[in-house]
């Protein structure tokens, strides 16, 4: 999906959350367990009760790798659901990968190619030839981590490199990389005074904001801080939606929650139109 397509949906659908799916086998409700993939059934009641509500989708690979063999099937049978059910929905694998450029490539293939999502998230800290791989890939986005959600953003991201912050240097040093027009960066929720400056830089790229919910960053800061006339931004909640009931229900509980932020998300694009 290219970004113009994305933006698209998000003036259509009125929304621009992504739900992440951390689907973690400790944290489903428990009858689910006896399922033949407890991991897939619950992404795929998940998705069919708050697809409408969001515009992409965001499986933290990690929660995947951990399940084993089954949690691959289950990521694998999740995206094959995703395309053939909801073509129109954006697909992120959030992998945080990043390698020498001979490495990178696989996992570019892996995630583009062999489970087709249409962008992964890739940590910029091996440079330019680490990520060049993913960049290659026509109408794939790689999502660099720019300023991260977390506390640990502090011990390099904020640190000053010839007078300027290294997560600065990070996006302006990555616009100069070959087909760069396929990126996308992180800017955490809980960083959403950032966006100001950051802006600055990336008037129009589009931006994954995860931190919203359970880390505790504000939608309304977000918006005032980081929107941009074609909305530029993907804002991820994961688990205050999917696990925001552990009931038979827990689907329909997730919807609601997931309808509740839509409508807080219509109400900010309202502004700009
Ligand atoms: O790349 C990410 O998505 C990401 C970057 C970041 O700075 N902070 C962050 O929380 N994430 C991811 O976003 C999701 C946030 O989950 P919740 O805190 O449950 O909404 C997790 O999958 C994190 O791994």
């Amino acid at each position: 999906m290219t970004s113009q397509e994305l933006t698209e949906q998000i003036f259509k659908k009125k929304s621009f959350l992504c739900i992440g799916l951390d689907t973690d086998l400790e944290k489903i409700p428990t009858y689910l367990l006896t399922e033949e993939n407890p991991i897939f059934s619950f992404n795929k009641a998940i998705i069919d009760a708050t697809h409408e509500f969001c515009v992409a989708y965001k499986p933290n690979i990690a929660f995947y790798e951990a399940a084993g063999e089954k949690g691959w099937t289950a990521l694998r049978k999740t995206i094959q659901y995703l395309h053939e059910k909801h073509p129109d929905i954006y697909t992120i694998a959030d992998a945080k990968r990043g390698d020498i450029g001979n490495t990178s490539r696989m996992y570019a293939k892996a995630f583009f190619e062999d489970l087709g999502f249409d962008s992964i998230t890739v940590a910029p800290y091996m440079g330019k030839d680490s990520v060049e791989p993913f960049l290659e890939f026509e109408n794939r986005h790689t999502i660099l981590l720019a300023l991260t959600s977390n506390e640990g953003a502090f011990d390099f991201q904020t640190l000053k490199s010839n007078g300027e912050d290294i997560y600065k240097k990070v996006i302006k040093t990555s616009r100069k990389w070959k087909n760069s027009e396929n990126l996308m960066y992180v800017i955490g929720a809980t960083k959403a005074e950032y966006l100001q400056e950051i802006r600055k830089i990336i008037p129009d790229s589009f931006l994954l904001v995860p931190g919203v919910g359970a880390q505790g960053g504000s939608l309304e800061d977000v918006c005032k801080y980081g929107m941009t006339k074609n909305v530029g931004l993907l804002v991820n909640s994961s688990r205050k939606i999917i696990y925001a009931s552990q009931s038979s229900n827990f689907a329909e509980i997730a919807a609601a929650k997931a309808s509740s932020i839509q409508a807080l998300m219509q109400q900010e694009l309202e502004k700009i139109q």
